[in-house]
């Protein structure tokens, strides 16, 4: 039994959660607490207790904390990349780099922790000064989701503490298992008491008390648009900072002149590795005309050689889709896409495999149009739709017609229109030749429009949400 960690003490719920396995149900991968809304409040009452030692801490010490962090999760990629593999689905080379991207940010913000930067300026009024320092946040409630169960807690956790915030951590109920590792780790690291708060359970319970608690000065969450607006509307009410990163609807240009095999690699592993399950997969390929034909043929060709399977299979590709409710979304998107007159041109069923799991063929829709509805919602599986367009211009109105704007990218040989695209494309992330999906981890991630609210995560950007700034003068 995995309990929560509240004020540097493991407890126990008065619930627990069984986690299973996606790629094979009959499989436990471990019981784990379940907090309910007094202790969450217990929770947020320990991190507050510590957040004025631990702001006066010291620099040194948060580097060291989140330096040893990074160098476990490194160490142990391989095995904690299986559990993660184990409870969302992804595959195991995904699941370890995604462990590895995580020790990676704990790294990077171990030295984010030594670089506290401020400005000192000379004041309009004589023999005064003037400087500018940040100072943390306070309490930081994070709230994350089920498909990137490692890397987006790590984006969160380790700025939260590298700029002397404490923190109340909730992750998502489905991959409760990362989660628990990842505090276990952190337990250990050398933080007092209360500075780090693991509180597993639902977000109904424990993450609405985190929204509602005087005590948390900030929000970071990513997750569904539906959640992040209720969220908003309810922090905003006590002037709560909140940081929302949510949905995609990614467009993937392919111009005429684009290298063929580019393309089709950034199709691919844009719209369908890790199941398609991330907020910047491509879903629509918006493709011109003159290369359309051949872009179709070669994507059901390189589809039809994707292994979908157990995620710890050496030879998978795409693992199962995370739980029964995402699947059924998905094939529900698959009907309508049908029932809108979208033509299927490759997989979008169900799949047996030898253990109960949620496999999905990967689906490709031919002959969108740009106002459908699997053109314009977040599906948020293995499921994309390409879209026939005139010419360049056509292809960036079509892309821009969205409410959401995370990521954009274009495959193209024109420098022209890629320099256009980079300055014209209406999202937070653009990409030329490369996939929307798979970021560095040391440079800003958010979206414009509908996909994200409130200041950037990651990199030394992410000093801008969990700090306040502080204007001194001083006259000598
Ligand atoms: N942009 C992205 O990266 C993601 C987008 N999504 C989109 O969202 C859809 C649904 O996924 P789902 O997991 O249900 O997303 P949610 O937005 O419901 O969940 C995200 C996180 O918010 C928590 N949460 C839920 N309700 C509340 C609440 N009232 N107060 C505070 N926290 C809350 C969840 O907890 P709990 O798990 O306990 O419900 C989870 O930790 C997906 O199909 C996809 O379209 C999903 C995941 C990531
Ligand atoms: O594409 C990535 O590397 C990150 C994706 C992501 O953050 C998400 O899907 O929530």
């Amino acid at each position: 039994m995995h309990a929560n960690l509240i004020g540097g003490e493991w407890v126990t719920g008065p619930t627990v959660r069984e986690n299973l396995n996606p790629s094979d149900l009959g499989e436990l991968v471990g019981v784990y607490a379940q907090a309910d809304a007094v202790q969450a409040r217990q929770a947020i009452a320990a991190a507050s207790d510590a957040r004025h030692a631990w702001a006066h801490a010291g620099i040194q010490r948060r580097a060291i904390a989140l330096d040893f962090i990074g160098a476990e999760l490194l160490r142990r990629q391989q095995d904690l990349g299986t559990l993660l593999a184990r409870e969302e689905g992804k595959t195991l080379a995904e699941a370890v780099a995604e462990v590895a991207r995580a020790g990676h940010i704990f790294k990077f913000f171990a030295g984010e922790a030594l670089r506290q930067r401020g400005d000192k300026l000379a004041s309009v009024r004589p023999e005064i000064e003037v400087d500018i320092t940040r100072e943390p946040v306070g309490v930081v409630g994070i709230i994350t989701p089920w498909n990137f169960p490692m890397a987006i807690p790590a984006w969160k956790i380790a700025p939260a503490l590298a700029y002397g915030n404490t923190v109340v951590f909730k992750p998502a109920d489905l991959v409760p298992g990362s989660a628990w590792a990842l505090a276990e780790i952190i337990s250990r690291s050398g933080l007092p008491a209360g500075v780090f708060n693991l509180v597993m359970g639902r977000g109904g319970v424990v993450g609405q008390a985190m929204i509602e608690s005087p005590s948390v000065a900030a929000i970071s969450f990513t997750g569904s648009v539906e959640t992040g607006h209720r969220l908003l509307a309810t922090a905003a009410q006590r002037r709560a900072k909140v940081q929302l990163e949510m949905g995609g609807k990614n467009p993937l240009l392919v111009l005429n002149d684009a290298d063929l095999d580019t393309a089709v690699d950034c199709a691919i592993q844009g719209a369908y590795f890790s199941t398609g399950q991330r907020c910047t997969a491509s879903s629509r390929f918006i493709v011109e005309k003159g290369i359309y034909p051949r872009f179709v043929q070669r994507m059901q060709e390189q589809l039809a050689t994707l292994q979908v399977g157990h995620a710890l299979r050496p030879d998978t590709q795409i693992g199962p889709v995370a739980d029964a409710a995402q699947l059924r979304q998905d094939l529900d998107y698959v009907a309508i896409g049908r029932d809108e007159g979208a033509r299927l041109v490759f997989g979008g069923e169900a799949l047996q495999r030898d253990t109960e799991g949620y496999f999905m063929r990967p689906a490709l829709f031919a002959d969108a149009a740009p106002a459908m509805r699997i053109a314009q919602e977040e599906i948020f599986g293995p499921v994309a739709c390409a879209i026939p367009a005139d010419n360049y211009e056509h292809a960036l109105d079509i892309a821009n017609a969205s409410p959401f704007g995370l990521t954009a990218g274009i495959c193209t040989s024109s420098l022209r229109h890629a320099a256009h695209f980079k300055r014209h494309a209406q999202a937070g992330m653009v990409m030329v030749n490369v996939p929307t999906a798979g970021v560095d981890y040391h440079v800003p991630f958010g979206g414009s429009k509908g996909s994200s609210y409130g200041a950037r995560e990651q990199g030394s950007y992410a000093a801008e949400f969990f700090t306040t700034v502080k204007t001194a003068y001083t006259k000598a």
